[in-house]
């Protein structure tokens, strides 16, 4: 399990993008983490990953996330963090190499569901094709905590959604996926738990279960928990229409 204690994160110059977190990520689960432009998802995960400092404790199964303990995490990043100027062979032989739990059954096949070539150069691929490599490699590697910072950037409604299928057909039990994405709809179904942060704390932490008993969908929890204001649009039309007069 991981455990976010308390977590806190200010950026250089002041900016507070994390208060006091607390949250608890069990083996299994499938975590939708939700929230605003600059709620600090990213900075959540990032977090995790020890990629910046921060306060408060993050432990995995009750030790902190060093080198020692890493490899059971991975992390799919719009950030990217493959070697573009090797191709996706080359990446095979890399992690077969260096990570001993690696999925090379699960590379191969999701490398023929997206289509990629095995033998280009990944900088040469297309941006949506990169985010499907940069997925291909996080679930390939072996982890039980798999994170994914929009994942699918650029990628066709097609290749998302057939994709949340596949992945929930070759996900083992003991695998955790967490992920944030801004598109509700099309993960609701694929998710077992939403997480809705807001300005850097958690606002609601549901199972999904709870919520399909109580009749609600996904988007209707949110825009009442973030208190939507339904007439933001006329209001910012009215505003702009008053300027040009
Ligand atoms: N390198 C940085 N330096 C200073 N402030 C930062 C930095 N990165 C992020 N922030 C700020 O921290 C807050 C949280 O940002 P973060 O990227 O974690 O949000 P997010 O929820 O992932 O947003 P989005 O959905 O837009 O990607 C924001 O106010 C952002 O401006």
């Amino acid at each position: 399990m991981i455990t976010i204690s308390n977590l806190s994160k200010q950026y250089f110059g002041g900016n507070q993008a994390l208060t006091d977190m607390n949250l608890t990520l069990p083996r299994g689960e499938i975590v939708g983490i939700f929230g605003e432009n600059g709620a600090g998802k990213t900075t959540l995960m990032k977090c995790v990953f020890n990629f910046m400092k921060y306060d408060g404790t993050i432990t995995l199964d009750g030790e902190p996330i060093t080198h020692k303990n890493i490899e059971t995490l991975s992390f799919a990043t719009c950030e990217h963090s493959f070697f573009s100027h090797l191709s996706p062979a080359d990446h095979r032989d890399f992690y077969a190499r260096n990570f001993p739990k690696f999925r090379g059954k699960r590379f191969d096949a999701l490398m023929t569901f997206f289509e990629l070539p095995t033998d280009r150069h990944i900088g040469k691929f297309s941006v949506g094709q990169q985010n499907q490599f940069e997925v291909i490699c996080a679930l390939s590697q072996g982890a039980d905590y798999i994170f994914m910072d929009e994942p699918f950037a650029g990628n066709d409604v097609f290749n998302r959604e057939d994709f949340y299928k596949v992945l929930l057909g070759i996900l083992e039990p003991t695998e955790t996926v967490i992920l944030s994405t801004h598109l509700l709809e099309e993960v609701e179904h694929f998710i077992s738990r939403a997480v809705l942060i807001r300005k850097g704390t958690i606002l609601q932490d549901v199972q999904m279960s709870d919520l399909e008993d109580n009749g609600k969908t996904l988007m209707q929890f949110v825009k009442e928990s973030y208190a939507y204001q339904s007439d933001r649009v006329s209001r910012a039309l009215d505003a702009l229409t008053e300027d040009t007069q």
